[in-house]
């Protein structure tokens, strides 16, 4: 499966600890984040991530333009609550795309747990379906 990570700069902490203590998982997925947050990530795990644009530069519309096209199966995006961004507009059209295409999202640490747990015991299976049809 194909995994989006994003984290708000006061939330980099939070996804490095879940990308560490969750890298047996994400180590068996192909997985993508935006710049800094890609960054962070490897460095911390190891993992290797595909990075896009920063977010204030385009990587959440990057990620996007993936789920536009159903090349997306999972968007882990910790999003600072009270912080105000420059790019409001691009996440909120994030978060609009996935329920469009109705992509798995998690805001926050306690839906990320549930999504990767059930990731890990096969709960977007139906996702292959899809990648079938698009040859992959
Ligand atoms: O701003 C972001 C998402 O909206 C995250 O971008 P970075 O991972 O580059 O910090």
């Amino acid at each position: 499966m194909k995994l989006a990570l994003i984290a708000h700069d006061k939330k980099k902490n939070d996804m490095i600890q879940f990308a560490r203590a969750y890298q047996h998982i994400l180590g068996k997925h192909e997985l993508y984040a935006t710049g800094t947050t890609g960054i962070k990530i490897m460095e911390a795990t190891g993992l290797e991530v595909y990075r896009f644009q920063s977010g204030p530069l385009g990587g959440d519309q990057e990620i996007g333009a993936l789920i536009a096209q159903n090349k997306m199966d999972m968007v882990i995006f910790f999003r600072d609550p009270l912080t105000a961004q420059p790019h409001e507009p691009d996440i909120s059209a994030l978060i609009r795309l996935c329920d469009v295409y109705a992509i798995p999202l998690a805001t926050n640490m306690g839906t990320a747990e549930v999504l990767i747990h059930g990731l890990d015991r096969g709960a977007l299976q139906w996702r292959s379906i899809i990648h079938e049809k698009q040859g992959e």
